[in-house]
């Protein structure tokens, strides 16, 4: 293995999003792994987010000790586990003080057919760090603040370069989601669109079909992230651009920003077909690609939430409102988006109950004239009561 010279560069992380990840539960966590004799160390994504000054999200951590052994000392601990699936690749989940803590067993990947991994255990900390897939991706992080940083992760991520550990060809065969998360992690850490490396470029192009071989659900898991990060733009791609401005600060959901690349409601269909969103996601799709046009402000300014209001009672449905808002974001209309956040839902307040006791009892005619009364209340600015209304029906 000539590639894999020996490099450590240590240096000693304090800062306040590393210390802040110092709860009870972690540091029963790390005595506990101290007076066992095995070493523990933060693993992965979370030492990249610590060294950029951002407080992970979640935090994975590799050790030394087997999954035997963890159980072995957890039980002996009284330290509950929590039952998962990750055992068969070497992980255990702990759970101590409300929090729960995944660790997994230093491997190497013995037999991999580009989605799972065959694995051998180690206690070799750079042959872990070799099996991941980039550079600023393959670090660990000692609790005094020790960097183990084998492939010159840290020089990478503070210059902005984004490498596949070893050679990009063998690591993408490896699994080919790594395609993805190469474009993932590009478009999170450098400012310019299209500094990309060669070889690195030709081993994508030359492995792309391989995605066609990576499961629905997590091309789907990868490419939110892809959208919720910073994506460089391609400056044909002019819906994109607006809306990933408009949407910009207000929380969206991945698929509102998605939706700006469809052009019909077929595309949010054909997406389904290959990446199994959830039905939530897809009606939000269709929804955004349907409305976005035809669903804007009321022309006199007055009342310029009205159709709004009036899309949300008509629909009738419980999350229309929640669509209405990410349409909202999606048009940039962040006035009217914090006023419709404010309103809530007006209900009818007249049934077919209350139109059986004035004494009509055909439910053809009482749901007709449920629809004359839900058109009249609506005239009204949905302000008329269930009396008032009522005494419309007796006069009719
Ligand atoms: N296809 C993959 C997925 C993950 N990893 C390794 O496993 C770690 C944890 O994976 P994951 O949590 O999926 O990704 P993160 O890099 O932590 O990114 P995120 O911020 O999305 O959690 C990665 O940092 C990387 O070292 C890998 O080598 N190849
Ligand atoms: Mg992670």
């Amino acid at each position: 293995l000539p590639l894999l010279k020996r490099h450590l560069f240590t240096m000693k992380l304090q800062s306040p999003e590393f210390q802040s990840l110092f709860t009870e539960g972690l540091k029963s966590l790390t005595e506990l792994f101290v007076k066992e004799n095995h070493e523990l160390r933060i693993a992965g994504g979370a030492v990249r987010d610590l060294l950029s000054g951002v407080k992970p999200q979640d935090v994975d951590f590799a050790t030394t000790a087997t999954p035997e052994q963890m159980k072995g000392m957890f039980q002996a601990a009284g330290i509950r586990m929590i039952n998962n699936k990750g055992e068969k690749h070497g992980t255990v989940t702990a759970r101590l003080d409300k929090e729960n803590f995944e660790i997994t067993t230093l491997r190497i990947d013995v037999v991999t057919d580009g989605r799972h991994a065959e694995v051998e255990f180690t206690t070799d900390w750079q042959r872990d760090a070799e099996r991941r897939d980039l550079t600023i991706n393959s670090m660990f992080l000692g609790f005094d603040g020790t960097l183990y940083d084998y492939f010159n992760g840290y020089e990478d991520l503070k210059n902005k370069k984004v490498r596949f550990v070893g050679h990009a060809k063998k690591r993408i065969q490896e699994d080919y989601l790594r395609i993805l998360r190469y474009f993932r992690f590009y478009g999170k850490i450098v400012d310019k669109p299209g500094d990309h490396d060669p070889e690195t470029l030709e081993a994508i192009a030359a492995n792309a079909r391989g995605l066609a071989g990576v499961s629905g659900e997590r091309i789907w898991v990868e490419l939110k992230k892809i959208l919720l990060g910073s994506l460089p733009i391609n400056a044909s791609l002019e819906e994109f651009d607006k809306v990933s401005q408009n949407v910009e600060g207000f929380s969206p959901k991945p698929m509102t920003l998605l939706a700006s690349l469809f052009k019909v409601q077929d595309d949010v269909t054909k997406l389904d077909l290959r990446l199994k969103i959830s039905k939530e996601e897809k009606n939000l799709g269709l929804f955004l690609v349907k409305y976005r046009k035809d669903l804007t402000k009321a022309a006199d300014s007055a009342e310029p939430l009205k159709p709004y209001q009036d899309f949300i009672i008509d629909c009738r449905e419980p999350d229309a409102t929640a669509r209405v808002w990410e349409l909202l974001k999606y048009q940039g209309q962040h006035g009217l988006l914090g006023d419709l956040q404010q309103w809530s839902v007006p209900t009818f307040p007249v049934s077919g109950h209350d139109i059986r006791k004035v004494g009509i009892s055909s439910g053809k005619e009482i749901g007709a004239l449920l629809q004359q009364l839900r058109d009249q209340w609506k005239k009204s600015g949905y302000q008329m009561e269930k009396d008032e209304l009522l005494s419309y029906v007796k006069k009719t």
